[in-house]
């Protein structure tokens, strides 16, 4: 399978091409300075996840000033600078890349969460959605069975506390899209052309498992959808 569920095994795939492809080694440079294992302090640690246009950026953003918090998105901007390079490679090196922004962005969660409340846009959820959606075609029937293994969160990956799935109906994110108007990547205008890989994708943030993902209606207004994080928030997190 092309996403590696490991430190161990995303640093090898990184090892393989580093020779081709100087960047894989400036990641496995930052990946060795990030001490396994990371754990979270004592705030919690709130992630929202979704597809491309479903208000993710914003509601982070919204919630980041809400609860005074600190804002971290995966890529982190550390290796973001080399999106490009890895998403023209192959599936198996370009899935390795934004698993190792995963375990690098734990780091700076651990660190953060002994300071304030973490809010993340997009983590390990994103990366095998996107992965496991890749690897199949057809309809989301065709995806992996509800219990396989590869819906399961790492075992060495650092856990958040809340795992927010915002989704909207598929006329209001292509009105979204429409209206931002910015530059797409490779796999967000497949997204848009193909409306199966788009269910696909969904469908499988809503299989991952330990820790789930709590679906959100996006479609309402900003001011509405805030309101609705924040109580799922104040419910679910204590601090
Ligand atoms: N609740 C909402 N109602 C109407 N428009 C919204 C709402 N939330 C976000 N938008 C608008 O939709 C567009 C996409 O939102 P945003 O950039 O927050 O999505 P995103 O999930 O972060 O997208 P991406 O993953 O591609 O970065 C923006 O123009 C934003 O202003
Ligand atoms: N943790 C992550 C974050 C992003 N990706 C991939 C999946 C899409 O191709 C694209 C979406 O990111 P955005 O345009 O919203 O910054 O990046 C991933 O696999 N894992």
């Amino acid at each position: 399978r092309a996403l590696p569920t490991s430190a161990g095994a995303l640093r090898q795939r990184l090892r393989q091409c580093a020779e081709r492809i100087p960047e894989a080694e400036a990641v496995l440079d930052l990946l060795e300075k990030c001490p396994e294992h990371q754990k979270k302090g004592s705030f919690p640690v709130i992630v929202f996840e979704g597809l491309d246009a479903t208000g993710k950026t914003t509601v982070t953003q919204a919630v980041k000033d809400n609860l005074n918090g600190i804002l971290l998105r995966s890529p982190p901007a550390c290796i973001s600078q080399w999106r490009t390079v890895f998403d023209d490679e192959r599936t198996p090196i370009k899935r390795a890349f934004y698993a190792a922004g995963n375990y690098i962005l734990a780091s700076e969660i651990a660190k953060a969460s002994t300071q304030a409340p973490v809010i993340i846009d997009r983590y390990w959820h994103s990366t095998a959605a996107y992965a496991i959606a890749t690897e199949t075609s057809g309809e989301v029937q065709d995806l992996p069975p509800a219990q396989d293994e590869v819906y399961q969160w790492p075992e060495d990956l650092l856990k958040p506390d809340l795992v927010l799935l915002l989704t909207v109906d598929p006329e209001e994110r292509v009105r979204r899209l429409q209206h931002r108007g910015l530059e797409k990547t490779k796999e967000e205008a497949e997204l848009e052309a193909n409306s199966l890989f788009r269910q696909r994708v969904e469908e499988s943030y809503r299989r991952m498992v330990n820790p789930a993902c709590q679906e959100v209606d996006a479609s309402p207004s900003k001011e509405e959808v805030l309101k609705t994080v924040l109580q799922l928030i104040k419910k679910h997190c204590a601090f």
